[in-house]
């Protein structure tokens, strides 16, 4: 596993640091730290804290905040940004949109499991300007070009 510094910033953290649920896990739960149940109307987005901040540091990685499926699908509780992404150079606390898209309040309680942070391989690229491309097999055909069934 790669090592990634966290800073613990709301000290109920310290004891139930994001870990992966099962071996195969991709995602790190990341809890509401909340003071007090928050009422999140249909509609309405809300930045939340997570209690944590983290360095990824290594430029040739990334973290990614994503929706909670059982949230996302059985509340309508996704993200306001729709996926967060989490720079390699980004040190300021670990903040999650929290966006009710259904027609009904959502109560989010104080350290609920909110949304998952995800660590992903980037590559960054440079640009290489050119007149035209080498041909491919697939060109510009793109959104259905290749048929339904
Ligand atoms: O859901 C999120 C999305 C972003 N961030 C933090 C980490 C990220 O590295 C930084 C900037 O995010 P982004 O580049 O997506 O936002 P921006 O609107 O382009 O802001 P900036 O001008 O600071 O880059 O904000 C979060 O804490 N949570
Ligand atoms: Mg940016």
């Amino acid at each position: 596993m790669k090592p990634i510094d966290v800073k613990i910033l709301d000290p109920r953290m310290r004891d139930q640091l994001p870990s992966y649920a099962t071996p195969g896990s991709a995602g790190l739960d990341l809890r509401a730290c909340l003071e007090q149940p928050l009422i999140i109307e249909p509609g309405a987005t809300h930045l939340i804290p997570t209690g944590l901040a983290i360095h990824v540091a290594d430029p040739s990685y990334a973290a990614v905040i994503l929706p909670r499926s059982g949230l996302g699908h059985k509340h309508g509780v996704v993200l306001g940004n729709l996926v967060g992404l989490i720079d390699s150079d980004y040190q300021g606390p670990l903040m999650v949109s929290a966006w009710n898209r259904s027609a009904v309040a959502y109560t989010l309680q104080p350290m609920e499991r909110l949304a998952q942070l995800v660590v992903l391989p980037i590559a960054q690229v440079q640009f290489n300007i050119v007149d035209e491309f080498e041909q491919s097999n697939r060109g510009a055909g793109g959104f259905g070009s290749t048929g339904k069934a």
